[in-house]
């Protein structure tokens, strides 16, 4: 079977330069995307996808391992490493949206 939407929110996706230390929002319009949690049954994999609302671009395409640790910073704005060392933000438009995504990943990392 194919790929799976476990779960969808709305977020602005930022990436973080440890160069710079700063983040720097992916996508135009502030980088506000449409963020979902996908499974894929026959690997039992994860990932995060992000979409620009605006120009549909693939912000974030991100693995998410058993070893993921899924960082809420706070209510609004979660974070996590990738196997590169790469850091994903997501800076929720809504409390119960952030709230939402964080369950489904943390499930999805139980389940791995
Ligand atoms: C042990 C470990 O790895 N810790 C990592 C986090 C982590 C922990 C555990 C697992 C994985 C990971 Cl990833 C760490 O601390 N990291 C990862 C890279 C960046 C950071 C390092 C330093 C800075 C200091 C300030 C802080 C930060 O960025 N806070 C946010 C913030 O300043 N902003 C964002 C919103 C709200 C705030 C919460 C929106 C835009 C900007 C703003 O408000 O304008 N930092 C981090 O998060």
């Amino acid at each position: 079977m194919a790929e799976q939407p476990v779960g969808s929110s709305q977020a602005c996706v930022l990436v973080y330069n440890a160069e710079s230390k700063k983040w720097a929002a992916q996508g135009p319009n502030n980088g506000t995307s449409k963020v979902t949690l996908y499974h894929n049954p026959d690997s039992n994999t994860y990932r995060v996808v992000g979409r620009n609302l605006q120009d549909k671009s693939v912000v974030v395409n991100s693995n998410i391992l058993r070893n993921t640790t899924y960082n809420r910073a706070t209510e609004t704005f979660h974070q996590w490493r990738d196997a590169r060392g790469v850091v994903y933000g997501l800076n929720f438009t809504s409390k119960d949206g952030a709230n939402s995504f964080a369950l489904q990943v943390e499930a999805a990392i139980k389940h791995l």
